[in-house]
């Protein structure tokens, strides 16, 4: 299957990678929570605009489950004013859906040491400013990085045997919070050192919930880049209400 012709230049090029095969069962919902309309569109429209307003961003591929490649709601999608692709790369994981996604980069001609920027397609509060955030502070480094938000909250260890027993839990410790972050995306790599270390991951059967966690298996240090509240993951009814406010 061809996906165009994508000639690498000298320089590197950005892309952007949208896994957007999830089922949205903590939502809920008839279709998956990326393809609800949330404050009058599919909630995978935001996070589609946004990476089409970066000027930095070449070309934008969609990682959908085989069974949605067809589906209607996709042509909702094609107005945007860069190219955007619709693979049939969906996996059981989020890391498998990636993955996959990166092996057709990879044999599209994307250039191997071309930047992905791997996007959550539940965070639709991400912006243009944010993405060149991340592109601008990572361009220059060899390591890779990540959107983040320092933690803070005062962190808390339940008690696992009153989780067990289905009470309410007990603290029973208060985690040091210095130096914690909390994970956003964009997540910014090499093309080829991401495919390679997710494989590496997969084969290890880790538990890799992230790209910097892959690439941090691998022996490298991610920079973390500060992100912002509004691009919180759409993952519960109350996330879905509160963006929705966010949005409308
Ligand atoms: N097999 C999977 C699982 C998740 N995702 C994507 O990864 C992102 C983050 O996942 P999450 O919000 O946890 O989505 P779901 O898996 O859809 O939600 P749930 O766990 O509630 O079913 C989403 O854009 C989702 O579509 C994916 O592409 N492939
Ligand atoms: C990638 C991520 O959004 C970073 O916070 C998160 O790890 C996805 O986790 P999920 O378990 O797929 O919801």
């Amino acid at each position: 299957m061809s996906y165009g012709n994508h000639v690498p230049n000298q320089s590197k090029r950005c892309h952007a990678v949208l896994p957007t095969a999830g089922t949205g069962s903590r939502l809920g919902g008839e279709l998956p929570k990326q393809f609800q309309q949330l404050a009058g569109k599919p909630m995978l429209a935001y996070a589609l605009n946004a990476f089409a307003q970066a000027p930095q961003i070449e070309s934008i591929w969609v990682g959908v489950s085989p069974g949605f490649i067809d589906h209607p709601i996709l042509k909702e999608f094609s107005n945007l004013d860069k190219p955007v692709h619709f693979l049939p790369t969906g996996g059981p994981t989020r890391q498998e859906t990636v993955r996959n996604t990166l092996a057709v980069l990879m044999s599209s001609g994307i250039g191997a040491d071309d930047w992905v920027l791997v996007h959550d397609a539940a965070r639709p509060g991400v912006t243009p400013t944010l993405i060149d955030r991340l592109i601008q502070a990572v361009q220059n480094s060899s390591s890779g990085g990540l959107l983040a938000i320092p933690l803070a909250d005062t962190l808390k260890q339940a008690d696992l045997n009153s989780v067990v027993a289905g009470n309410l839990p007990h603290s029973v410790k208060t985690i040091p919070r210095d130096h914690l972050w909390q994970a956003q995306t964009p997540q910014m790599f090499g093309l080829k050192k991401l495919h390679t270390a997710l494989e590496e991951a997969i084969r290890q059967e880790s538990d890799v919930t992230d790209e910097a966690s892959a690439m941090e298996l691998a022996g490298e240090k991610p920079l973390l880049i500060e992100g912002a509240t509004r691009n919180f993951k759409v993952t519960h009814p109350a996330d879905w209400e509160l963006m929705q406010l966010l949005l409308g």
